[in-house]
């Protein structure tokens, strides 16, 4: 990694050099605060060189996100073709990751029509209701047993979002075979790989040779063992009761678009299944984390939440989802965290189509674009008290998260933008509204709220959150 500019076109060719960012993996992870600072250096449009071949545009301001995402959407609809994701999800056949076009508008359709769709996110109530009790029960449990011993929160959101998501998607957990768990978190982790082959062709035998592809292969060849049991099982209809699943929802399609001739590919509905797992699990748990992080240092603000909640909860019961309308604090304190820690602090990286012009400068076909909503959030132009946790700003306030307010894009925008919106402010809402709703929260005597990061496709904290939990 040599070299970054922002050079008008046509101006004298005289890009600041900068030193050399650690070694290529670590752009792919901790990599929005790199960047940020590069881009208070060098301004909200950078061009990222990698030996001088695959050029990477780096957007860090709310207008030329606005620039990429809407003026221009339809240019900037591509996703970068990357070999590791190609090799985990069956050549990019899911949605997330698939080239723009027509296969993507179908699998997309497909998404947002069957499995995100308000209705089919509202029939999983049942499911996200059964799985916070459970959270709760257990923080009960353990403070039955032990009242002053610190319960692990990141553990247990963990947990929460993975039974969702498994319930949801497939019918049931597997969360207690420990094996798919460790396995989803083994795929996602390769999904961040930086892999440096896709931006130096002629390195491509890098990852070949030092074991890295061989290892990817391995997982997704485990992966999909995994996922095609669990097809075959709804196939042979051996599971029993409950609500329609997704992999039920996607058979179903499959049969009448095979009866109308138009049949979906098996690897397809895999891929769709892998990408539900992927993308709704560590994002969503990362939301709970980082507000209950956030709340635990800020208790003022927590007792005001704690007021609200409790206010309309009905005498300590749990708290289900049709409360959750009238808990406007709560939707700010998620807000704020979504503001301060999105979970993608970069988003999931686009492609330009062809040659245009971003803000007078030249871009040419097949320059990937990075879009730094963690900088965008913390813009002190746009934000008053930027780096502060204050939900007060989204009382009044009429700036949303579903990409339409540039300078507030966690999911990003457009067509490519995040179809999941509901179905995770639907877990995080209920989640966070039963925590702090049930217990009172403080930090294990000693101890220090540690606010670090760590690396990943997702940012999570980089030690689990502790708290000593005390029921209301
Ligand atoms: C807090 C939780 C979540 C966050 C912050 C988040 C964020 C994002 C972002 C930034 C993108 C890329 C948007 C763009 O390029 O403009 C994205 C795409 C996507 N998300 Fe989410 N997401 C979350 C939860 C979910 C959930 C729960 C699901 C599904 C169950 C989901 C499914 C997807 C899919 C399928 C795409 C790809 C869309 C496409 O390329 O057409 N996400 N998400």
């Amino acid at each position: 990694l040599k070299r970054l500019s922002t050079t008008p076109p046509h101006s004298p060719p005289s890009p600041p050099r900068l030193p050399i960012i650690g070694n290529l993996h670590q752009l792919g992870l901790l990599a929005h605060h790199a960047l940020h600072s590069l881009s208070l250096k060098h301004g909200p449009l950078m061009l990222l060189r990698f030996g001088n071949k695959k050029p990477v545009l780096v957007v860090s301001s709310a207008a030329a996100a606005r620039e990429i995402m809407k003026t221009q959407e339809l240019v900037f609809s591509n996703r970068p073709r990357s070999t590791i994701v190609s090799k985990l999800l069956y050549g990019s056949r899911d949605v997330g990751f698939s080239p723009y076009g027509e296969y993507w508008r179908q699998i997309r359709s497909l998404c947002v029509v069957h499995l995100l769709s308000n209705k089919r996110v509202l029939s999983f109530r049942a499911v996200r209701e059964e799985e916070t009790t459970l959270m709760i029960d257990k923080i009960k449990q353990s403070y039955s047993s032990s009242p002053s011993l610190a319960v692990n929160l990141t553990e247990l959101f963990k947990s929460l979002t993975n039974d969702v998501v498994c319930r949801v998607a497939s019918g049931r957990k597997y969360g207690k075979e420990g094996r798919f768990k460790k396995l989803l978190g083994e795929f996602v982790d390769y999904l961040g790989y930086f892999d440096v082959g896709d931006y130096i062709p002629w390195l491509w035998w890098v990852n070949k040779i030092n074991g890295l592809y061989g290892r990817v292969e391995r997982v997704a060849k485990e992966v999909d063992d995994f996922i095609e049991s669990v097809v075959e099982e709804h196939e042979r209809g051996e599971r029993k009761g409950g609500h329609e699943d997704f992999v039920d929802v996607l058979l179903q399609v499959q049969r009448e678009n095979v009866a109308s001739g138009s049949p979906i590919h098996r690897e397809s509905i895999k891929a769709l299944i892998l990408d539900m797992f992927a993308a709704g699990t560590d994002t969503t748990a990362s939301v709970i984390e980082w507000a209950m992080a956030e709340l635990l240092g800020h208790p003022l603000i927590l007792k005001k939440l704690q007021s609200e909640v409790r206010e309309i909860a009905e005498a300590k019961r749990a708290i289900t989802e049709d409360k959750l309308e009238k808990m406007p604090y709560l939707k700010a304190v998620i807000k704020e965290t979504l503001r301060l820690h999105p979970p993608g602090p970069l988003l999931i990286p686009r492609e330009s189509m062809r040659d245009t012009q971003v803000m007078g400068y030249d871009i040419a076909a097949r320059t990937q674009v990075v879009t730094n909503a963690w900088t965008i959030g913390r813009d002190p132009t746009l934000w008053a008290r930027p780096d502060e946790f204050w939900p007060e700003r989204f009382m009044d306030s009429l700036v949303d998260f579903r990409g339409h307010d540039f300078e507030f894009i966690p999911f990003g925008a457009g067509r490519r933008g995040c179809p999941g919106i509901q179905f995770a402010m639907s877990v995080d809402e209920l989640a966070l509204a039963n925590l702090v709703g049930h217990f009172d929260f403080s930090l294990p005597v000693g101890e220090e709220l540690d606010m670090s990061e760590a690396p990943g496709l997702t940012v999570r904290k980089r030690t689990a959150l502790l708290a000593v939990v005390t029921p209301w």
